[in-house]
């Protein structure tokens, strides 16, 4: 039924447009040769992407993964042509991009679908940015709508849709324009699990059906185990300093692949230490190696963005499972994604209470005796360690010096506005201003927008 809507769909959009041969399998579709992208800041310059050179061929899965702000949607956007990069080439079955990629297609986490319209409408519009008539425009949207299981809901509007049913059209606004490569960006991650599945499984299986209306497929995602499932070809961009392809795993699994089989755990476990198990890759970015603690500044050590309650939490977990544990293993078994821990992981370290060592986090003597005091022994060593974090000792210093132990908000967002962009300056002082006050050294009143030194903490 599915395959036989395809093949009707094929020949509507046939019939409308006449396509460039389609492309046999291990064309290159999409290059990027020597391509770094950066973005104009507030501060200055902002690198995201540097030299990256990749390939995207006919028949392929490919999923780009990497942690949060390696640059993978702005990698995704440079190949679809939205994005201009800042150097190097993107091309497109040999030609260079000077614009849109004619070539591809995106769906959004996010849907992106226009409310005012209707799913029909939604769907059309593709074809109606590529000129289609408004006849074969209909026909061919209601079948992309059949095909990706939403037929009946042609009239409806996304308000009405849950979130799966608005993703399919998101699906079908893309598919029904048969672009040569999807791309993807997080497609998945905004809907619930079982939905998300369920999605999956049938983009896949029509995929797998070899009469997909498109010849490649680049998706974005975070999710290792989503990468794992659905690519062919697994790309991990690390973030240190800015965007570059750290390792390309070939997943050569057959489908539809088990969760279960050893070969399919024994890759995620590959890639999961490719992401996570180099100590370097632990750091912040910017926090040179080696760097000892009386030469760190708030603007070559910035803080990470982890609560005390957070990395708490964190070191009484390791202290837990006798004071040492697999980062990976960790972050899996809290249902986490390693992102989520790493700002914890760097606090810990940053502030002396464990050290990464390969794979592992190991506490220190001074995180193992934090990690198992009561509230008022955990704040003392949390004072004792918190000047180690260069934002709380300069907050610290700066209101001893001044004569009535107060200081406006805006004196330090000036400092740290040199070093970093307005956002990151707002999460520096948000993690400062939790860390001084749990370590009773200063308090900040939100409506002055004032630090005030602590009446302890004048020595
Ligand atoms: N249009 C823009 N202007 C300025 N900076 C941007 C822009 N788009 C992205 N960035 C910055 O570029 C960096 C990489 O962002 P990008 O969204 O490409 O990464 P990502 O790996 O997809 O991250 P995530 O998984 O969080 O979406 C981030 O620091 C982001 O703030």
């Amino acid at each position: 039924m599915v395959l036989n809507t395809l093949r009707t769909l094929r020949n509507a959009r046939h019939a409308v447009a006449a396509p460039a041969p389609r492309p046999a399998d291990g064309e290159v579709l999409l290059e990027t040769v020597g391509l770094t992208k950066a973005y104009a800041g507030a501060d200055g310059e902002l690198p995201v992407l540097g030299g990256i050179d990749l390939q995207v061929r006919a028949g392929e899965v490919v999923a780009l993964l990497g942690k949060s702000g390696s640059g993978k949607s702005t990698l995704l956007r440079c190949l679809a042509g939205l994005v201009p990069p800042s150097s190097g080439t993107v091309s497109y079955r040999g030609a260079p991009l000077t614009g849109a990629n004619p070539g591809t297609a995106m769906v959004f986490q996010t849907f992106a679908l226009l409310p005012w319209l209707t799913v029909l409408q939604n769907v059309e519009l593709g074809l109606e940015a590529r000129g289609v008539p408004a006849d074969a425009r209909s026909d061919a949207a209601r079948q992309a709508i059949d095909l990706i299981g939403l037929d009946g809901f042609e009239s409806a509007y996304p308000k009405e849709l849950s979130g799966g049913m608005r993703q399919r059209v998101g699906f079908a606004r893309a598919l029904v324009v048969e672009p040569d490569v999807l791309m993807m960006d997080e497609p998945f991650s905004a809907l619930d699990v079982l939905t998300a599945e369920n999605l999956r499984g049938e983009l896949m299986e029509l995929w797998e059906s070899g009469q997909f209306p498109t010849r490649a497929i680049v998706l974005v995602t975070h999710n290792i185990e989503e990468a794992v499932l659905m690519a062919d070809r697994i790309v991990v961009l690390g973030s240190r300093p800015y965007g570059t392809i750290r390792e390309t795993f070939e997943v050569g699994l057959d489908r539809p692949r088990d969760r279960n089989a050893p070969a399919f755990e024994e890759l995620i476990d590959r890639v999961y230490r490719t992401m996570t198990g180099r100590a370097k890759e632990t750091r912040l970015p910017g926090r040179p190696e080696g760097l000892e603690p009386d030469r760190r500044t708030p603007a070559n050590t910035p803080l990470p963005g982890a609560s005390v309650d957070g990395l708490s939490g964190l070191a009484e977990m390791v202290a837990h499972r006798g004071g040492s544990c697999d980062l990976a293993d960790l972050a899996d078994d809290l249902g986490l994604e390693i992102d989520d821990v790493l700002p914890l992981v760097d606090a810990l370290e940053l502030l002396g209470f464990a050290a990464v060592s390969g794979d592992d986090l190991v506490l220190t003597d001074r995180g193992t005796t934090f990690a198992g005091a009561d509230v008022r022994r955990s704040k003392e060593i949390f004072a004792a360690a918190a000047p180690d974090a260069p934002l709380v000792r300069l907050i610290t210093t700066s209101l001893r010096q001044s004569p009535d132990g107060t200081l406006r908000a805006g004196f330090f967002r000036d400092v740290l506005a040199h070093h970093y962009t307005s956002e990151q300056v707002a999460q520096q002082l948000e993690t400062a201003t939790d860390w001084g006050r749990y370590a009773e050294l200063y308090g900040y009143d939100a409506e002055r927008e004032e630090y005030r030194l602590d009446a302890g903490a004048t020595a």
